[in-house]
């Protein structure tokens, strides 16, 4: 008799996943390598930015005092005492009426307290000393970069858990971290299970199909920030795969199988996880893709049982293994970016479980729209190349139409949501 089983609801499943989901190691890398890891720790500012009083432009390093009486009438003149680039320090002290010439990010010499860009300036030479001469008047602190005005010594200015993208990477540099702590990637092990699958490379044959979940799932790893270990595809043969999965166990953080994990008569993963002792967490979830993805634990390690239909197999991935992974790599949000979009035609389809629809969300004139990208079965395997988002129309209800507001979920968001 066909076992019966009792779906859950979908936020029911990934909170039970998640109970087993913990923070994972760090290491160091160089910080030429870390652009794309997630910070280990949170990035502090060691010291002011800029850390001295600059100059934002080329021009003269004045003390305002002096200009005070300057007007296109009485142009008050400057006698030119230094020059000083970017990377050097005045070396003399500036009296009444004396100026630097100073470049841009050069600092800004002890006794001057503002900055007169050249283009309002004349500058000349009488008896082989140089002047300048302005026609305004100028206050203390003009056109002058402060030291913290762009941050300040102890602020924390990326969290820990954060994408290191090139932002990040400049001010990682500007605070000296030649060494990043980064989170370790966690290694995810991966089978294909199947008779019926063939390798990439092979022709195709009766009955036969090829094998792209495995790829996928690899791809979706590393998207997620793990490393992919990919130990190749199984025949739905109940004692290899059992014999192959308990070798492999142990070398991995969480391991994750397509396909098997349905009521057929081929279907072996619940043998598999009852012959290791593994707590199978739940077998069935109110959704569709994905209703029949089953996790299973053992010692704390997660089994993930992927459905084998690829539609199915790609959202169960996205739902359950990315919060876990993200939740290893230090993030308060491991969740898929949660937003709504206005759905741009009619889908009629009732949807009695949670539906996950793979959609494309495009952004015009600051509103966000959504619209399906293919046909929406779990063994369709086209519609996930133009995807980047899942619709998520809840279950209950009746169909959606075209202007309807839905929820989407990102999947090439960095940011994530909290839930
Ligand atoms: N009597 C029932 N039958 C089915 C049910 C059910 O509740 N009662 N659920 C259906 C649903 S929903 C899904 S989804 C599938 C899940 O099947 P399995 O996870 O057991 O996967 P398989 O049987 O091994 O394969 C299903 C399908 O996917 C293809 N496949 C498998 N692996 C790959 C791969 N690596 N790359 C590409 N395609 C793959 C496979 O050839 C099958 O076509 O069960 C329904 N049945
Ligand atoms: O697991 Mo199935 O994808 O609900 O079609
Ligand atoms: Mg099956």
């Amino acid at each position: 008799m066909v076992e019966k089983r009792t779906p859950i609801p979908v936020m029911e499943a990934i909170q039970k996943v998640m109970k087993f989901a913990k923070e994972g190691e760090a290491e160091v890398v160089p910080l030429e390598e870390a652009y794309g890891r997630y910070l280990a720790e949170n990035l502090q500012a060691d010291h002011d930015v800029p850390p001295f009083d600059r100059s934002p432009y080329d021009g003269f390093a004045i003390r305002a005092a002096d200009s005070a009486l300057a007007s296109l009438e009485h142009p008050i003149e400057f006698e030119v005492i230094e020059t000083i680039g970017a990377g050097q320090v005045a070396t003399k002290e500036v009296g009444p009426f004396q100026a630097v010439r100073i470049m841009t990010g050069a600092q800004i010499p002890n006794d001057c307290d503002a900055v007169v860009m050249f283009e309002v300036t004349n500058e000349y030479e009488r008896d082989g000393k140089t002047y300048m001469s302005i026609k305004r008047s100028f206050r203390p602190g003009d056109n002058i970069s402060f030291q913290g005005e762009d941050t300040k010594k102890g602020e924390v200015l990326v969290e820990k858990g954060t994408f290191i993208n090139p932002g990040v990477q400049a001010l990682l540099a500007t605070f000296g971290y030649a060494k990043v702590k980064v989170a370790k990637k966690p290694k995810i092990g991966i089978f294909a299970t199947g008779s019926e699958l063939l390798d990439v490379s092979e022709p195709l044959a009766p009955g036969k199909i090829r094998n792209s979940n495995a790829y996928m799932i690899q791809a979706q790893a590393i998207r997620s920030g793990a490393t992919p270990v990919y130990f190749g595809k199984l025949a739905d043969d109940a004692d290899q795969c059992f014999a192959a999965i308990e070798r492999v166990l142990h070398e991995v953080d969480i391991l994750i199988t397509t396909g098997g994990v349905s009521v057929g008569d081929y279907d072996y993963l619940p043998v598999i996880y009852e012959r290791l002792g593994a707590e199978v967490l739940f077998n069935k979830i109110a959704m569709r893709p994905g209703s029949v993805t089953t996790v299973a634990q053992i010692d704390g390690k997660l089994l993930f049982g992927l459905s084998g239909n690829p539609s199915a197999c790609y959202v169960g991935y996205e739902l359950f293994v990315r919060p876990v992974i993200r939740t290893m790599l230090y993030s308060s949000k491991p969740y898929l970016y949660k937003t709504k979009a206005t759905l741009l035609s009619d889908f009629p389809k009732p949807n009695p479980f949670t539906r996950f629809v793979r959609s494309y969300v495009s952004a015009k004139e600051g509103q966000l729209y959504v619209s399906p990208v293919g046909m929406d079965k779990s063994n369709i395997v086209t519609s996930l190349a133009k995807a980047n988002a899942l619709m998520v129309l809840p279950g209950g209800t009746r169909g959606f139409a075209k202007g309807d507001l839905v929820d989407v979920w990102l999947l090439e968001n960095e940011k994530g949501s909290a839930q």
